[in-house]
């Protein structure tokens, strides 16, 4: 995936040991990390998307980490845990087990980023294959609520305009987040700015 020097492919180095393909770094307000996560097959690389848009008035650069499942972990791996700002959930409506291991991803990545918020996104992608539907709209729906997360149904393939919704939704969250974070940062070391020198 192309992008900031934040990611760097997977390398084997003369030792032999593996290095981590993600770099860690910082992101200012207006960049936003995402990694897409989900099961084998569910189409995440459908929904890969990159590019700078002006999210409710923050000209925002998206960073897209389209991660690959190996042996059932989702991309789940712990140098993603730890780079993205925000995690889009992907399940294919087509296949029960995609939803079913949602629940568990989630609560792996709360486990991992215990003591912070992680906005998280639950996407149903291939909505346009109704007649081998496994997964009703509101057993999605309902998982969501139950997370405390959006949720969103779409095709990927059919609905762009949909995908482009549902990283703009999480985007809003990580911003808000970011904000938050950055006042209650500001509360406390803007304090010690602005403490007058005792005479
Ligand atoms: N009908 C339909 N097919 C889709 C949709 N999205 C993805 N697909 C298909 O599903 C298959 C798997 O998609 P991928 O994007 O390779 O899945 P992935 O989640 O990246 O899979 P891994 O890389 O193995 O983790 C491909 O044949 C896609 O064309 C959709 O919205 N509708």
């Amino acid at each position: 995936m192309s992008g900031s020097a934040s990611l760097a492919e997977s390398s084997t180095g003369s030792s032999g040991a593996l290095k981590p393909y993600l770099k860690r770094k910082k992101s200012s307000l207006g960049e936003t990390k995402i990694a897409i996560l989900g099961y084998e097959g569910v189409g995440k690389s459908e929904c890969k998307y990159k590019h700078s848009a002006i999210v409710d008035g923050e000209n925002t650069a998206f960073e897209i980490l389209d991660t690959r499942s190996l042996s059932g972990d989702c991309g789940a791996r712990e140098d993603v845990l730890r780079w993205a700002d925000g995690f889009m959930l992907v399940y294919s409506v087509v296949c029960r087990k995609t939803f079913e291991v949602l629940r568990d991803l989630h609560k792996k990545i709360e486990e991992f980023r215990r003591g912070t918020t992680v906005p998280i996104v639950i996407v149903g992608n291939k909505s346009d294959l109704a007649h081998m539907r496994q997964v009703t709209q509101v057993e999605g729906l309902k998982l969501a609520a139950e997370l405390g997360c959006p949720f969103v149904e779409l095709s990927a393939s059919e609905d762009v305009t949909k995908v482009v919704e549902a990283f703009h939704t999480l985007c809003r969250d990580i911003i808000d987040y970011k904000r938050r974070s950055r006042t209650f940062l500001d509360r406390v070391f803007g304090a010690f700015g602005r403490e007058k020198p005792s005479s």
